[in-house]
C-alpha cells in the first residue's frame, strides 16, 4: 500500500499571505501522493459582510441561506482555491483545483432541518476514492475546496475539517494515510494561552477530560471529533500541528499526535 498524505489548512493561515506562502513551499516539497483540502471561513465572513451578508455560526458550523451559499461557492471554490492551485502551479506541483462537485468526488446531502435549519449545509453521503487516485496517477495533486454537491443539483457548504476526514478514510481503502490538520497553533495545547504547552499525545480518554475542563474548546472541538473519527475509521496517522511544521510531522513527528 503507497503512502498518501492528506493535509488540512485552515482559515487563519488562509489569511495570512506569507503564512500561506511558507506552508505551500513546505507542502510543495513533500514527497509522495498528496492532496490537500482548504478552509477559508474568516475570508467568506469578511467578503460576505462587504456585500451586506450577515455571517450566523452554531456549533463552529455557518448557517447558510442563498446568499451565503453563494458567497462562499464563490470564495472557496473560485478565489481561494484557484489563489492556491496558481501558487503551487508555480512551485512546480501540477495541482487540480475541485469542489466535490468535480468528477463527482464528494456527494453529501443537505442537512436535515431539526432544531435549527443550516440552509445549504451538505452532510457528506460518499467520497469516490478512486476517482481521487485516479488523478493521483495522473501525477496531479487535487486541493479541495469546502464545497460538496447533492443528488438534485444544489451546491453545499460542507466543513472543511469534516471533508478532509471523509476523504482521508475513504482514500484508506487504498493507502496508508497520514492525516494532517495544520493552523496557526503548535498543536492541542494543555494552556490555550501558552504556545509551548503543546500535547503530544491525545488519547479520546484526555481529549474527554481537557474538554469537561474547558481547555479544549471552540472551533477546535469538531476538528478533535473529526480526526479521532478518521483514526478509528482507518486513517493510519493522524497529526495536528502548525502550518510552518508540516515537513516536520511528516518527516519526524510534530505537534499532537492522535492516539486511539
Ligand atoms: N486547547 C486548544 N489548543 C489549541 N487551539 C485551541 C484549543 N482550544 C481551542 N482552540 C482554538 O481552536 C482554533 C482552531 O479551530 P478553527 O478555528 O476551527 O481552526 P481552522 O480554521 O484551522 O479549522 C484555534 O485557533 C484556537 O483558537
Ligand atoms: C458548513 C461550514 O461551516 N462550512 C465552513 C467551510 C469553510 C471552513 O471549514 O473553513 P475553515 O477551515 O477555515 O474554518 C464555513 O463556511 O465556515
Amino acid at each position: 500500500m503507497d503512502n498518501l498524505t492528506v493535509i488540512k489548512i485552515g482559515g487563519n493561515v488562509i489569511d495570512d499571505s506569507a503564512a500561506l506562502q511558507r506552508f505551500l513551499t513546505a507542502f510543495a516539497k513533500l514527497a509522495g501522493p498528496k492532496l490537500l483540502i482548504h478552509g477559508g471561513g474568516k475570508i467568506a465572513t469578511q467578503i460576505a459582510a462587504k456585500l451586506g451578508v450577515e455571517t450566523t455560526m452554531v456549533d463552529g458550523r455557518r448557517i447558510t441561506d442563498q446568499a451565503m451559499l453563494n458567497v462562499v461557492t464563490m470564495v472557496y471554490g473560485g478565489l481561494v482555491n484557484k489563489q492556491i492551485v496558481a501558487k503551487l502551479q508555480a512551485l512546480d506541483v501540477n495541482a487540480i483545483g475541485l469542489t466535490g462537485a468535480d468528477a463527482s468526488t464528494v456527494l453529501s446531502e443537505k442537512r436535515p432541518v431539526k432544531d435549527i435549519n443550516y440552509g445549504f449545509v451538505g452532510d457528506i453521503k460518499e467520497v469516490d476514492s478512486g476517482q481521487i487516485q485516479f488523478f493521483l496517477r495522473q501525477e496531479l495533486t487535487p486541493v479541495f475546496a469546502p464545497i460538496t454537491y447533492d443528488e438534485v443539483g444544489n451546491l453545499l457548504n460542507t466543513n472543511a475539517d469534516t471533508m478532509a476526514s471523509a476523504i482521508a478514510v475513504d482514500m484508506s481503502h487504498h493507502n496508508s494515510v497520514t492525516l494532517i490538520y495544520c493552523f496557526e497553533k503548535k498543536g492541542v495545547l494543555a494552556d490555550p494561552n501558552d504556545d509551548s504547552s503543546v500535547i503530544l499525545e491525545l488519547t479520546p480518554t484526555l481529549y474527554a477530560e481537557y474538554k469537561a475542563a474547558g481547555t479544549i474548546n471552540k472551533g477546535m472541538i469538531p476538528k478533535l471529533d473529526n480526526a479521532f473519527q478518521a483514526l478509528q475509521q482507518g486513517v493510519s496517522k493522524v497529526i495536528i500541528c502548525h502550518a510552518d511544521e508540516v515537513a516536520l510531522a511528516v518527516e519526524q513527528g510534530a505537534g499532537t499526535t492522535l492516539k486511539q
